[in-house]
């Protein structure tokens, strides 16, 4: 990080401090004043008590002030450092919760999925929501530090002036070279610790893919643990190798500048001794010399180490900073047009995308319309497109070329925040919340976030009322295996067993959790389109049925999209259109689909096949060793 940078993360860390507590930042400030004053002081007393007693005029007054002022001095140095840590541990906290504020919402700016999808721009973020909490404080505290150990070092730098100007220059002499040698250490290191970071990062994924859950069936069934442990320890012997590297420099290069400032100190320490011994020096001259030689070199050494704690950590900070300059993803106009409920339709006129410059087109000229009050499907292979369509139409990323308009207006125009409240979706990677059942319906809509009436409406027409009703505290159940411990404020009553005591936590199958998606979906009500990728991939046979008789009903007369790989679930939409390769292959009714023997019908007719040969193989198989395999 370039110097400019370095001070302005600085300036930024300490202007989060000033607006996360001023009163603490203040304090901060004055007591880390007055720790650095204090070794001085302590100094300057004792080698004037020393030259009060020595020369045998102890003035009662005088040598009792500046025993008080020790003693005091004594107490402030028993107490400060305490004291000075528990203000820089609160002024710490309240720094980190404005900066995680401001992280967050920074990340709310982008409306879009690129940045997210970005996987070097993920990277960021993640450093920047891991360190970016402590950064801010721990720069604050480091720049604090640094300062407070400068003032030290001054102080016992201008005292030593008093006693000898080349005892001064002496000490500085070789207290500077040792000073510029640790800064140029610090900095190796700070670029050592930044180089290894990926490899760190990765030693961290395959800790964590250790013992995730979801990975524990993958890995126990393929034998793959011991793998990858191997790559887990191996980035851990690379990470070790680079720090072992840089300790030994290091070594080599303290032993030289530790002996050079001994040698300086001796050197001073009997020069001083000389001349309290023959008298052209004063007692108290050598107790200030020790304690200012001892002084300026910890100051060096306290000053280094804040430096290179401070420049780590403006390192770090970087990350957010990053996250906090990025530009949102996608252009919201000042002004942006009213849209208002559908009326006409959406349509996409020759939508070329790509998710970066670096990738294939995704999308390469796809026109298609969806007109209001209709149901329409996109069927097709994998990897042809559909989904990216349905990331275009909540605009989630901007088509390249090409326009996607609702009722002729450019999406490009509307607030995302509009478009998206005219939407109901459930996407193919659907999410599981770690939360109630509730919750996790509710979240479709907030405003009906406390309103069970609405949230079992919902869930009756996903067809997940009864599964939830069964669940040991109905709508109130976590769902979750992360949260095992009773949850404060906000979280309900945690995980339950089926008797309704204890804490393991209560598991849906894969198709419970679609359904709940759904219900989400619902929640939402009357909007404008519904969309639905791959709506019922994890359910049963009967529950599809069920689904798709239900979404037939909730569809008609609404406009919707369905994506959908079973063909039997799309084949009653109004209008079908089959992508291939990014392009529009063929569009038109089921019939007219079939009739014209393309990819559709290709597809169509796979998959009957497959059902008519489970069924000649049903029929073929003896009764009895059907019935045993039930
Ligand atoms: N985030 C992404 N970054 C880069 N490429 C992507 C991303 N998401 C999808 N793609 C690519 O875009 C193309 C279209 O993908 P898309 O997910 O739209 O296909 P799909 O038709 O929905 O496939 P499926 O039936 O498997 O769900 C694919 O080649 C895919 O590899």
């Amino acid at each position: 990080m370039r110097g400019s940078a370095g001070a302005r993360a600085v300036v930024t860390a300490l202007g989060m401090a000033w607006r996360a507590s001023r009163g603490l930042t203040i304090a901060f400030a004055v007591l880390s004043a007055l720790m650095a004053v204090l070794p001085v002081t302590i100094a300057w007393c004792t080698k004037l008590v020393l030259d009060e007693i020595a020369g045998g005029r102890p003035g009662a007054g005088v040598t009792a002030v500046l025993g008080a002022v020790l003693a005091g001095c004594g107490v402030l140095t028993a107490l400060g450092p305490q004291i000075v840590q528990y203000v820089k541990d609160e002024s710490g906290r309240r720094i980190g919760l404005v900066a995680q504020d401001r992280l967050f919402r920074a990340t709310e700016r982008f409306v879009g999925l690129a940045r997210f999808e970005d996987p070097a721009f993920h990277d960021r973020i993640r450093m920047a929501q891991q360190y970016g909490g402590a950064t801010p404080g721990m720069v604050v505290s480091a720049a604090l530090g640094a300062a407070r150990t400068a003032m030290t070092g001054a102080g016992f730098l201008v005292s030593l002036m008093t006693i000898s100007p080349w005892m001064a220059a002496l000490v500085l002499g070789a207290v500077v070279p040792s000073l510029a040698a640790e800064l140029r250490l610090s900095r190796r290191r700070a670029a050592m610790l930044w180089g290894i970071g990926p490899v760190e990062r990765r030693e961290i994924f395959f800790g964590e893919l250790l013992v995730n859950v979801q990975a524990a069936k993958e890995l126990r069934l393929f034998g793959i643990g011991a793998h990858l442990r191997g790559l887990m320890n191996a980035q851990r012997r690379a990470a070790n190798a680079e720090r072992s590297r840089t300790d030994r420099r290091e070594l080599g290069v303290q032993a030289v500048t530790g002996t050079t400032a001994a040698l300086a100190a001796g050197g001073g320490l009997l020069w001083v001794l000389v001349s309290a011994a023959n008298g052209t020096g004063a007692i108290g001259d050598v107790a200030l010399f020790v304690a200012a030689v001892a002084g300026v070199q910890a100051a060096a050494g306290g000053l280094v180490l804040e430096l290179v704690t401070a420049h780590q950590q403006v390192l770090l900070f970087g990350h957010y900073l990053a996250v906090l300059d990025a530009q949102p993803d996608l252009p919201v106009p000042a002004r942006p047009r009213r849209a208002g409920p559908l009326r006409r339709g959406i349509e996409l006129n020759d939508v070329w995308f790509r998710y970066s410059p670096d990738h294939p087109w995704a999308l390469r000229g796809v026109s298609l319309t969806i007109p209001y009050g209709s149901a329409v499907a996109l069927a097709g292979r994998n990897g042809a497109g559909k989904s990216t369509v349905v990331k275009l139409l909540c605009r989630m990323y901007d088509p390249e070329r090409g326009s996607i308009r609702w009722d002729g207006i450019d999406l490009r125009e509307m607030d995302p925040a509009e478009l998206r409240a005219r939407i109901g979706a459930v996407f193919q990677d659907y999410m599981h919340y770690d939360m109630t059942a509730a919750e996790n319906i509710g979240l479709g809509d907030l405003t009906a976030m406390d309103d069970r009436g609405r949230i079992e409406a919902a869930a009756r027409r996903a067809g997940v009322h009864d599964v939830v009703g069964r669940l040991p505290r109905g709508y109130d159940t976590m769902l979750s295996r992360i949260f095992t411990g009773p949850v404060e404020d906000g979280l309900k009553e945690d995980v339950l067993t089926e008797d309704g005591g204890g804490d393991v936590g209560v598991h849906l199958s894969g198709g419970q959790w679609q359904r709940l998606a759904l219900a989400r979906a619902y929640l939402r009500g009357e909007r404008d389109l519904l969309i639905l990728d791959e709506p019922s991939s994890g359910l049963d046979a009967e529950a599809e049925h069920e689904i798709h008789r239900g979404l037939r009903e909730h569809r008609r007369g609404r406009t919707s999209l369905l994506i959908s790989h079973r063909l039997g679930a799309v084949r009653d939409a109004d209008h079908i259109v089959v992508l291939d390769g990014g392009q529009v292959a063929e569009q038109g009714t089921h019939t007219g689909l079939l009739a014209c023997g393309g990819i559709y019908a290709h597809l169509f007719a796979l998959q009957a096949e497959g059902y008519r040969h489970r069924e000649d193989r049903n029929s073929d198989a003896p009764h009895d060793r059907l019935s045993g395999a039930r």
